[in-house]
């Protein structure tokens, strides 16, 4: 049996199966980090997607039990080109087909994935079906034409956390082992919107007592538990629906520092009025130019979002703009320093990823010094 991937205008790929054989649909949109294809398959801000990898050879270094980015993977499906069956690394403990398998993640490769990426670069991204276990496209376009795709729906509450929990894990170097976990100094709350590990690691890293709490958290409750900072996480889907959260956060500003990363960038923006809107094919990869406008230096980035916030409706709000994407000018950063509120648009943590950004969680730490200074 053939895998089949059938876009929503009628466009067919017919690749070989990997991973584990099923059906699921899906928005379609591609990734141009040449590795950290785990960290990829287990962000949750990609639940929903069929993601396809730009790069032609996916899985050469393997997987393994530790490289997660959170419980399990919600993906969609997952396109490459070329999958390696023979991983060579001395941390890799399976295939990526085992690990496609482990995680139920219906995958495909042999397809032209070049054709694929320009058809989403020129029409956009799109909803999709992939399948290993139908090739009867008629029958696949009606399962189809069932899909709703992602604008307007909130799919936060999919993928949150049932209930709170203390994240005591700090950053552990790969090569000796060693922990950065220093002694907790500030009391932070994570709003898990999808959180992805490697942003709880590096808060814990600075020295954060950090509690991870449901999406739908009160702010009354999050206050009640005396945080001296709230981080607003990462998560799928489209930003607008998700009025429990926005009307959370503007209770929060101007009680507490915030700092929010991607979705946690679009909810304060619009917290603070700004408006969002869907992109035409994203931004996915590990190797996006970044604009920091504070000191004019250029960040390598780690991206993943297909929705935005649109620049000109900040203009007449209380903020400065802090960050632009140089690949098209859309926003990337944001900053009030009435409020001591700020947020990115890509992701800091990288995982997979470059770490010029960093420096993001240290302004955290100093902006919660400074409030308590
Ligand atoms: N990584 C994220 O948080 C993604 C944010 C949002 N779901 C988007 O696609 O724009």
């Amino acid at each position: 049996m053939k895998a089949i991937l059938l876009l929503e205008d009628g466009t067919v790929f017919s690749g070989r199966p990997i991973g584990a054989r099923g059906e699921k649909c899906g928005e379609a949109v591609f990734n141009t980090s040449m590795s950290g294809y785990q960290e990829i398959l287990t962000d949750p801000s990609y639940y929903e997607q069929i993601i396809t990898m730009t790069y032609p050879l996916i899985g050469n270094y393997g997987a393994n039990k530790v490289d997660l980015e959170s419980k399990k993977s919600f993906v969609s499906g997952f396109i490459v080109k070329e999958n390696c069956p023979y991983p060579s690394s001395w941390r890799s403990e399976m295939s990526l087909d085992e690990f496609l398998k482990s995680q139920n993640i219906v995958g495909m490769e042999g397809i032209d994935t070049r054709k694929l990426v320009r058809h989403l670069r020129t029409k956009g991204a799109m909803r999709a079906i992939i399948s290993s276990v139908d090739s009867d496209i008629d029958s696949l376009k009606k399962k189809l034409a069932d899909y709703p795709g992602l604008l307007g729906r909130d799919i936060v509450s999919d993928v949150s956390t049932r209930t709170q929990y203390s994240w005591t894990k700090g950053v552990t170097d790969v090569l000796s082992g060693v922990e950065n976990n220093p002694p907790k100094k500030y009391r932070v709350v994570a709003y898990d919107y999808g959180i992805k590990h490697n942003i709880l690691r590096l808060l814990c890293s600075q020295g954060f007592d950090v509690t991870v709490v449901p999406a739908d958290t009160s702010a009354e409750d999050v206050l009640s538990m005396k945080p001296d900072g709230v981080f607003l996480s990462n998560g799928p889907g489209d930003p607008a629906p998700l009025k429990y959260a926005i009307g959370n956060i503007k209770k929060l500003l101007g009680k507490v520092p915030v700092f929010g990363i991607c979705l946690g960038h679009q909810l304060l923006a619009i917290a603070l009025g700004a408006k969002s809107y869907k992109l035409k094919f994203g931004h996915r990869g590990a190797n996006h130019p970044v604009k920091n406008l504070d000191n004019d230096q250029i960040e390598v980035t780690c991206q993943n979002h297909g929705f935005c916030i649109d620049l000109d409706s900040i203009k007449g709000v209380d903020v400065e703009t802090t960050h632009i994407n140089l690949n098209d000018n859309t926003l990337a950063g944001i900053r009030c320093r009435e409020l001591k509120a700020f947020a990115v648009q890509y992701h800091p943590e990288a995982s997979p990823g470059p770490h010029d950004s960093r420096y993001l969680f240290d302004y955290f730490r100093e902006l919660i010094e400074s409030d308590k200074a």
